[in-house]
């Protein structure tokens, strides 16, 4: 079949269909790596969406917001600097800190392919405005300073040799080299994000370089696009489509197209009739923040229950790694990963390639939860949050065979009333979610 081609105008775009992959695919990796990566600090405070903006931004949870913590002159993270490196420390001074001296590419794309990982996501250029790649527009980018490498050519081609797909992350409407005043609530992030036809002409010339450069699996634009250039916004996403045959975009063009849409820890609505995916850091943060440690960053458990819960509910999971300065990812981070893939490794069949049940999640009462994935007629059943030794379990609803994907689990099936009473012989707490095989059962 010929490659459908598609034309500058919203009529021809909107006939855009999200790609099987990214349906498939299920879980991704996010990388939040820059010059705020060098000093590494925020305060562990709170999840996007709990606290109002006001609050929020006193003081930001983001180590990724470094700058803008500076800027509002005052907080945790503006005394800490203050007294780490002195009030005429500027933000752009970290550049020439930043050597990336451990940094080896393909060793994260190895660690990304055992984590179960499809697809990357990293930050090509974030809301400080230095570039991770060697753009033509500006020399404040990685390879003219600081690490002195083509970081995303580099991580994109180590991540592609081992099967997964690259993605890129930009920040469309906000660059703090263009317009910088302080952000202190959400009102402030839409007034003072950079306002000129100069910026919009920037930003639009390197979102064409990097689709150009590097032909992303998914363009991950951030907090949303110059209203100076929305009218240009349908010709960038012909220029991608066309030439990035299976892209994807996310919801962050102000609300004027999306493939799919975005949640960020609490804050974004999604519901399972729609392709979404949710992203979050593994602490409160996504640049790397020293005060997260192993005891402030979600526990294997609960990350395996939020991609079940994700996928159960038509989600992808971008969960993201925050990299230290020198280009190692932290041991607590990769803990996490290698968790994920090693139950991933016994339990993928019922995530991978499949789509949303017919039946939704139940909760019980018991904190626990049954959550349902489907691949053809075959139906897959999770349950969620059991505690160690856990004897018995009812599933609602369900009447057919049950089998674990799990081999080592021992289990007898009681046909109930309502449904199959299992009987755990030798359920332990490090198996996580289980996962049976319902076969014809959707
Ligand atoms: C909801 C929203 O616009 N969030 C912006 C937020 N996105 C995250 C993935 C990080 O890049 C944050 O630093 C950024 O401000």
């Amino acid at each position: 079949m010929s490659k459908k081609r598609f034309i500058g105008n919203w009529e021809s775009i909107k006939t855009h269909q999200v790609p099987e992959w990214y349906d498939d695919c299920k879980f991704g990796i996010f990388i939040h790596w820059g010059l705020y990566s060098v000093p590494a600090y925020a305060p562990h405070t709170w999840e996007l969406g709990e606290v109002d903006s006001k609050e929020w931004f006193l003081d930001n949870p983001y180590a990724e917001w470094y700058y803008n913590s500076l800027n509002i002159g005052k907080g945790h993270t503006y005394d800490h600097h203050v007294e780490k490196y002195g009030r005429d420390f500027k933000y752009e001074d970290f550049a020439p800190m930043w050597k990336a001296e451990n940094w080896d590419p393909d060793k994260w794309a190895k660690l990304f392919k055992k984590s179960g990982a499809q697809y990357v996501v990293l930050t090509t250029k974030h809301h400080d405005g230095f570039c991770l790649y060697p753009s033509k527009y500006t020399d404040f980018n990685c390879v003219k300073m600081g690490p002195k490498r083509d970081i995303t050519g580099e991580l994109t081609n180590a991540v592609r040799a081992e099967g997964i797909r690259m993605g890129l992350y930009y920040s469309g409407l906000i660059d703090w080299q263009y317009a910088n005043d302080p952000i202190f609530e959400d009102d402030d992030l839409f007034g003072t994000s950079s306002p000129t036809f100069e910026y919009a002409d920037y930003s639009y010339k390197q979102m064409m370089e990097l689709v150009d450069t590097y032909e992303p699996s998914v363009f991950w634009n951030d907090i949303g696009w110059p209203k100076q250039s929305e009218e240009m916004m349908p010709y960038f996403l012909a220029h991608y489509y066309n030439k990035v045959e299976e892209g994807v975009v996310n919801d962050r063009f102000n609300g004027r197209f999306r493939d799919f849409l975005t949640k960020e820890y609490k804050q974004g609505k999604v519901d399972r009739s729609e392709k979404w995916e949710m992203c979050r850091g593994m602490g409160l943060s996504f640049g790397y923040n020293e005060n997260e440690g192993d005891e402030q960053i979600i526990p294997e458990k609960d990350l395996i229950s939020l991609l079940v819960g994700t996928v159960a509910n038509n989600g992808n999971l971008l969960i993201n790694v925050g990299p230290k300065a020198d280009g190692t990812i932290p041991k607590e981070q990769e803990k996490r990963l290698l968790a994920l893939g090693k139950w991933l490794e016994t339990n993928g069949e019922g995530i991978y390639g499949t789509r949303c049940s017919r039946r939704e999640s139940v909760v019980m009462d018991n904190d626990t939860a049954v959550h349902f994935t489907a691949k053809g007629s075959d139906l897959y059943v999770f349950v969620d949050g059991l505690e160690e030794g856990t004897k018995e379990f009812d599933i609602p609803n369900i009447f057919g065979e049950l089998t674990p994907l799990n081999k080592e689990l021992q289990t007898e099936s009681e046909k109930t009333a309502s449904g199959t009473r299992l009987h755990l012989k030798n359920y332990r707490k490090d198996m996580y979610t289980l996962c049976f095989k319902a076969a014809g059962q959707e």
